[in-house]
């Protein structure tokens, strides 16, 4: 018999409101060890709320949370714990002032596992600048340098929130092989994002997070395929009304000349498309893309 993986990370039922405004409403899950999972949501769906209730930085009004099989207590988080996490800062709370070899050194010697320095200069690439002070680096080289100090610990656990914001094709591509890696070597990690192209390339399970709840939670291609639609894209000379009343259409998107229809039954769809405009060209029927799924499944419960 194959033993199950052991969970790092199991939270359930997470309450926690601020004044009258609820952040977390019963928020439910459990990640395998080795496991990336994105957590992904509209602005102010709650996911940085999660993130600083499991790391113990605000307290939780009722709900638990279990990390590597132990539960967690309040804000308390053991300094052997704590060892074990690695924490991604957003580019605030860094010091402007220090240089980049200085910030290794600082977040190295924290840690009883520790990078060296010389690993962590490598791992965010700045080994030429590692005497630029942090203000003075491009937006992306700060985002290396954070990623590279959430691994001075050799973490058994990463939290990156939003980690390839602002950073351009190349630095984004490099920097998701650099998770990859991580994971082929057995690092568990949570991800948040607003690209949902991230999620889909890294995640082994993403979790959709709205108004404080898990509204769905799977990999990419189960969250895709709850999602009965498909895509259909073309050229027509069909007005937009006449395309929203088409059967079975959930959404419509036009770019110039091609428009994309999402529908839950695709073939009635086309029917009657065909029917209605006999000169539709470039006529396509794709798969529904992560991101449809994302905006159906939040639109979904918004309306419940
Ligand atoms: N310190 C706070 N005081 C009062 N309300 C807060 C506080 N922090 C968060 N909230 C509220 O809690 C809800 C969840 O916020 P949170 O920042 O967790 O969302 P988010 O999913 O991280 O959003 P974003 O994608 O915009 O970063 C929002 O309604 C927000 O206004």
């Amino acid at each position: 018999m194959q033993s199950q993986p052991q969970a790092v990370l199991q939270i359930s039922n997470l309450h926690k409101s601020y004044r009258n405004q609820a952040a977390l409403q019963g928020a439910t899950l459990q990640m395998a060890a080795g496991e990336v999972l994105a957590i992904l949501g509209p602005n102010g769906a709650g996911k940085t709320t999660l993130i600083s209730a499991i790391l113990g930085l605000i307290a939780t009004d009722s709900g638990e949370i279990n990390l590597f099989g132990q539960l967690q207590r309040g804000t308390k988080r053991s300094t052997a714990l704590r060892q074990r996490l690695g924490v991604m800062m957003q580019i605030g709370a860094a010091s402007a002032n220090l240089t980049v070899r200085e910030q290794c050194d600082l977040f190295s010697s924290y840690y009883r596992n520790r990078r060296t320095v010389a690993e962590l200069l490598d791992i965010a690439g700045l080994g030429s600048q590692a005497n630029s002070r942090f203000s003075s680096l491009s937006g992306g080289q700060k985002q290396r340098l954070l990623f590279a100090l959430a691994l001075a610990g050799k973490p058994d656990l990463l939290f990156l929130d939003e980690p390839t914001l602002g950073m351009d094709v190349q630095a984004r591509r490099a920097l998701w092989q650099q998770i990859r890696q991580l994971k082929a070597s057995g690092v568990s990690i949570v991800l948040t994002t607003h690209y949902l192209e991230e999620a889909e390339q890294l995640a082994d399970r993403i979790a959709v997070l709205q108004q404080g709840r898990i509204i769905a939670l799977g990999s990419p291609a189960e969250l895709t395929a709850q999602i009965s639609g498909k895509r259909i894209c073309c050229t027509t000379a069909l007005t937009d009304q006449q395309l929203r009343a088409l059967p079975a259409v959930l959404q419509l998107e036009r770019r110039q000349q091609q428009v994309c229809l999402v529908s839950q039954a695709a073939e009635q769809t086309v029917l009657a498309l065909l029917q209605a405009d006999a000169s539709v060209s470039a006529l396509e029927v794709k798969a529904v893309a992560l991101e449809q799924a994302f905006l159906q499944l939040t639109a979904k419960k918004e309306a419940a």
